[in-house]
């Protein structure tokens, strides 16, 4: 979705004061751009890659959509460092989790700069967006608040609102299964939303709160695309005064109302605080007097709303994933369930207590983040300083892209990969009771959530809410895919998704959810 406050500046030749003078200005940029190339001698070979075509390398080759496919292909021909370049810009692409781990986790002290985001980054959100700050005292902070809020232990105070949500979403799929897409991405801005400044559940997901901060994600991520912005090819036009660049006095203005809306999010909570009555939540970890984070007010109030921002569609993208491979894969749906049934039982709802005695649920979790993740070619790293690496040298200033779904489809760690498995989550007898390991993933059996310094920082918390709506679906009704008028299965194109820019999920897709009871709705209870 573009901004139309933006829109008027977001192609490079527009009537704006500058564009005027655009073709000008397209041309200093180039000469810049081949004096930089002509001048740069490389200290070594830069890894191998497809041959692209003078100045601007392999820049029009990359597609514009299945993008990871591309990199995957490529990598099997040129290896697991793949380097190519965009019109002067040297980049890498890891398709290994071996040489992703080598670099972005045992490196990680030079390989956890983000690129620079002029836009995005510096003018919309100012610097405060957590994911795309550059790798210095601000992200420091954040990231550092962040953790102390989300971490393995932190998270569990979250547990009671993940259950409630859980409940409502399963309440929700009963009385309209055929909304199931919207009830899933209700149920979990509500709980994002609720984690971070507690309240109610929100009522719908158009809730007009959380459809600013999704508007002002999406708005971010459009302005981060290559090409949106001629500032990020010039980047002296920051300097610009704001009467001459109508983008920057438009993005400057955006980014006032936007901390505004935050401040007041969080000026609610530190009212609560204030009662010393109050559910614990990200928010009040924030607020609370005597916190040692050491955030700004602004910084506080962007870091909570960045939060909701990032957790939200990245959780229930997940979901979207499950409910697909749920109807495509009937033999797992009832082998967790008949787990469930035996450790559960019939008469109560799953929580958070039954996890660990959930083996199976446990791995149809993990096998649904590897088997597609929302975010397949993760976000993007930028190496802060010149490295050596297998006999190739990469230069300062290199972005480093890890191919996270070819890399969760590696043969040698993933056999059968495009399977839907999740007993490969267990040793060859798939005796339950001993876990298969897998090196460098974190201990979480797949790449999904990223590399080193800036590994997802949210992941205990998507975890967490991952399980307690995977496990009460499964829990409560079956999904299978619809029957057309000839007696067939109509099975949904598994092939086919959305990539909105944010997270990447599965198309629409039509399927049959049932009660697995008929009195499942009245062991809810006072729902
Ligand atoms: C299934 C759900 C999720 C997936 C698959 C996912 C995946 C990712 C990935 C791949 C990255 C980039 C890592 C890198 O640069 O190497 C990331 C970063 C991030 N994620 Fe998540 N994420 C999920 C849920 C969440 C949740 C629930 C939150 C918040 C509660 C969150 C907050 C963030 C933040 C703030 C960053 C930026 C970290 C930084 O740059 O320091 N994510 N996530």
């Amino acid at each position: 979705m573009e901004d139309p406050s933006l829109a008027s500046s977001n192609s490079l030749l527009r009537t704006d004061v500058l564009s005027r003078n655009a073709y000008l200005l397209i041309g200093l940029a180039t000469l810049t751009l081949l004096v930089s190339w002509f001048n740069k001698k490389p200290k070594g070979p830069f890894p191998p890659g497809p041959k692209g075509i003078p100045f601007f390398g392999n820049a029009f080759q990359l597609p514009h959509s299945y993008t990871w496919f591309k990199f995957t292909e490529w990598g099997e021909q040129y290896g697991p460092i793949l380097g190519l370049n965009m019109a002067g810009q040297p980049m890498v692409v890891l398709n290994t989790g071996k040489v992703c781990a080598d670099l972005m986790d045992r490196r990680s002290v030079i390989y956890s700069d983000r690129p620079r985001f002029i836009m995005a980054s510096e003018i919309l959100t100012g610097g405060m967006l957590v994911g795309f700050a550059n790798y210095g005292p601000i992200w420091r902070r954040l990231r550092k608040a962040a953790h102390l809020g989300l971490h393995l232990r932190a998270a569990e105070a979250y547990y009671p609102i993940e259950e409630r949500e859980a409940a409502i979403l399963v309440k929700d799929l009963l009385q309209s299964p055929e909304s199931w897409d919207s009830h899933i991405r209700r149920s979990i801005a509500s709980t994002m939303f609720n984690v971070v400044y507690n309240g109610k559940p929100l009522a719908t997901k158009e809730d007009p709160t959380v459809a600013k901060i999704n508007a002002l994600m999406h708005r971010v991520v459009q302005a981060a695309l290559p090409g949106r912005f001629l500032v990020e090819i010039i980047p002296w036009m920051r300097y610009l005064p704001d009467w001459m660049a109508g983008w920057k006095r438009r993005g400057k203005q955006r980014f006032r109302e936007d901390s505004e809306m935050f401040k007041g999010f969080l000026q609610n909570v530190k009212n609560e605080v204030a009662t010393g009555e109050y559910e614990p939540s990200f928010g009040s970890h924030l607020v609370y007097p005597g916190n040692p984070h050491g955030l700004s007010k602004d910084e506080e109030a962007w870091l909570a709303g960045i939060i909701f921002g990032a957790g939200s569609d990245s959780t229930a993208g997940t979901l979207g994933w499950f409910m697909l491979l749920m109807a495509l894969h009937p033999e797992a749906q009832k082998k967790a369930q008949e787990e469930i049934d035996r450790v559960v039982g019939r008469h109560r709802l799953p929580n958070f207590e039954d996890r660990d005695s959930l083996p199976y649920v446990n791995a149809v979790i993990q096998e649904v983040l590897r088997w597609h993740p929302v975010s397949p070619l993760g976000l993007p790293h930028r190496l802060m300083e010149d490295d050596w690496y297998e006999g190739y040298f990469l230069p300062k200033g290199t972005i480093v892209v890890s191919n996270i779904y070819g890399i969760n489809r590696d043969p040698e760690f993933f056999p059968d990969s495009d399977a839907f498995r999740p007993e490969r989550y267990y040793n060859e007898d798939e005796d339950l009771t001993k876990k298969a390991e897998f090196d460098d993933t974190h201990g979480q059996g797949h790449y999904s959530y990223g590399f080193g310094r800036r590994v997802c920082v949210g992941m205990n918390l998507a975890n967490n809410a991952l399980f307690i709506n995977i496990v009460s679906i499964l829990w409560a009704v079956n999904i299978n895919c619809p029957v057309g008028p000839d007696g067939k299965k109509i099975i949904p194109d598994r092939t086919k998704f959305i990539d909105d820019g944010l997270v990447v999920r599965p198309e629409q897709f039509d399927c049959v959810i049932e009660p697995r009871e008929h009195d499942v709705n009245d062991k809810l209870g006072g729902l």
